[in-house]
Parts: C-alpha cells; structure tokens; sequence
C-alpha cells in the first residue's frame, strides 16, 4: 500500500558518543506539502534530515521517506529524492556547469540544466569554479544539485542562508513551484518568516524531540492571546472600560497615555473599545492589533537562551 505521508519517523534515536542528538523524535510530513523544520541551534534537526537521507543509521526507532526505509533500500530512495546540504559535496574545482551536467546524467528524466543554471542566476558563472563562487553563489548551486533529478521529495537545509534578498525571493519562488509541482519539500531554516511565507506545516524541534506541529495559523493562534494596543490620554479609567468588554480581557497602562489590552481581540472588541472612547471623549492617536508571530511561539516554546 502507499503510504499517504512523504516522510515518518518514530521514536528516532540518534547518539554520537555520548551525546544524544535526537532524543525519540516523532515527524510526518504529508506528501505534497511544504515543511518547515525548525529549532535552536543544535536541536537535532541536520542529525533527523540526515538520517532521512540515508547518511546516517539511527540508534533505535524508525525511518521512513517515500514508504522506503533509508538505510536499507537507499539504492531505491536515492533517485526520487533531492539533498542539499548545508555545506560540502561539491569538488572545489569542479565547474557549475559540468558539476549540474554530471549530476543530471546520474538520473533518469532530468532537468534542463541550461534553464536551471537561468532560473537561479547562475548564468554568469558557468564556467567558475565551485571554490571561486560567492557563499549565495554556491548556495544556489547546491540547490540546483538537489532539483535537477526532478525529485519527489527535496531536503532543503537553510537553502536561503547568507543569500541577498533577491536570491533569497528567487528560491522562495522556486519552492513554491516546487509545491505546485506536488513535490514534498522539508526544509530546515532559522528564518521565521521564510517559515510562515512557504510552509504548510512547522515542526519545531528541541532538545532532539519535535515538542509541537501544526500549520503557520495554528500554531500562532493556539491558546494564543492577542493584543490591542492604543494611546490616548494618561489616567483613563480602565475598571470602566473593562466593564464593556469579555470578562478574560486584562488592560494595562503601560506608561503615562499607553495602553494595552490582552485577550481575544476580534472584531467586536475594536468596536467595543472605539464606542467606550468615543462615550468617554478619547480620540486615540495610535490604535494596532498584534497577533503572535511563529517568531513569538518558537521563542515561547524553546525560551530565549543561547544553545551550546
Ligand atoms: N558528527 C557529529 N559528531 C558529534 N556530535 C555531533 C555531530 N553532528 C552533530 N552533533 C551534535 O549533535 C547535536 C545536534 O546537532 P544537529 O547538527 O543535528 O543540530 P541542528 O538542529 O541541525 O543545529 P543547527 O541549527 O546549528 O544546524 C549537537 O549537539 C551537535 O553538536
């Protein structure tokens, strides 16, 4: 039978020495999908991607990537999946285009290589040395590396890391292409926007374990309060104005005329809050609702500590 997820791993162990890297880690990554796999530095997630590769042989638990298990039918899982890494792989001297065209021969129905060589800028340097391209430079060739066999599934650690904003667009195009396409993509990156512009689903991962899953807008709105926050003269009497709204609702006056309000902010309380000042004769010079970032939900849940 075919399993309907790209990528499920149980209870994934993983030890070098006597340091445990991934710690009984639990991932589904439905097939069709964009995931983001995010973490502190040293969570676990390079170990977790590696081993889905087939470049690493857990510990203890399971590993499965297009219903293939890694280690043991890796000859078979290899064509249909892409690999960029972080770094290395690539021969110094080796040129861009010699490098891309060698990769394509080792698969069945690849890439256009003159295209993918356009379609990441690459066009320029062709006939430059991997060891002579800038870090954006050999980032967008270790991405074509991972596209140009048409893969079914791609692993993408931090693809945009170091790039300039144009390139860092230019792959998030590609990747969402990539989904159009109904190829899976499990990607890895520090950047929380890139997360919550081209992810379906985010895994946040810590300590070697994924501690919560869930959609870009699930995972912010969970238990999540929301904030209003206005300005308007100091000293207002907020017993009153709490009087008008849900009973959950906690008002503040941050400093002298600054105001913020906490729970769930809906349509109905903006409302509720612009007629109390409106009977009460506030005219506020500043009035904004802020919903949580998945920046403030990675931060909530993996703290603000430096990680060794
Ligand atoms: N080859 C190795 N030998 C020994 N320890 C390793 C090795 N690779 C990783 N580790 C350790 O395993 C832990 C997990 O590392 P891993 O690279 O999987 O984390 P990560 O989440 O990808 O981190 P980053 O965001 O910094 O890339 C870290 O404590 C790291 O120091």
């Amino acid at each position: 039978m075919r399993s309907s997820a790209a990528v499920e791993v149980a209870g994934l162990v993983k030890r070098y020495g006597s340091r445990t890297a991934v710690d009984g880690l639990d991932l589904t990554v439905a097939r069709g999908t964009v995931t983001a796999f995010l973490g502190p530095n040293g969570a676990g997630k390079t170990t977790t991607i590696e081993t889905c590769e087939g470049y690493r042989r857990p510990d203890s638990g399971t590993v499965r990537v297009l219903g293939l298990d890694p280690v043991t039918q890796g000859a078979e899982l290899r064509p249909r999946i892409g690999v960029m890494l972080q770094s290395g792989g690539i021969y110094p001297t080796a040129r861009v285009e010699e490098t891309l065209r060698h990769m394509a021969t080792l698969h069945a129905h690849p890439l256009d290589v003159t295209a993918l060589i356009d379609r990441l800028g690459l066009g320029g340097c062709g006939r430059t040395p991997y060891r002579r391209l800038s870090g954006g430079q050999q980032q967008r060739l270790a991405l074509a590396l991972a596209l140009v066999g048409r893969p079914e599934l791609v692993f993408l650690d931090e693809p945009t890391a170091g790039l300039d904003p144009q390139a860092r667009h230019a792959t998030w195009e590609l990747v969402r292409d990539l989904r159009a396409d109904g190829v899976t993509v499990l990607l890895t990156t520090h950047y929380m926007d890139e997360a919550e512009e081209l992810s379906d689903d985010v895994a946040i991962v810590d300590g070697g374990k994924v501690i919560a899953q869930g959609t870009p807008e699930v995972l912010c709105k969970g238990g999540a309060e929301n904030t209003l926050r206005f300005s308007g003269r100091p000293g207002l009497d907020l017993t009153s104005l709490l009087k008008a709204l849900p009973a959950e609702t906690a008002a503040v006056e941050l400093s002298p005329g600054s105001y913020r309000l906490t729970g769930t902010v809906d349509p109905q309380l903006l409302a509720t809050v612009t007629s109390w000042c409106a009977q009460n004769g506030v005219l506020p010079d500043r009035i904004s609702v802020e919903r949580r970032t998945l920046e403030d939900v990675f931060l909530e849940l993996t703290g603000r500590g430096l990680r060794a």
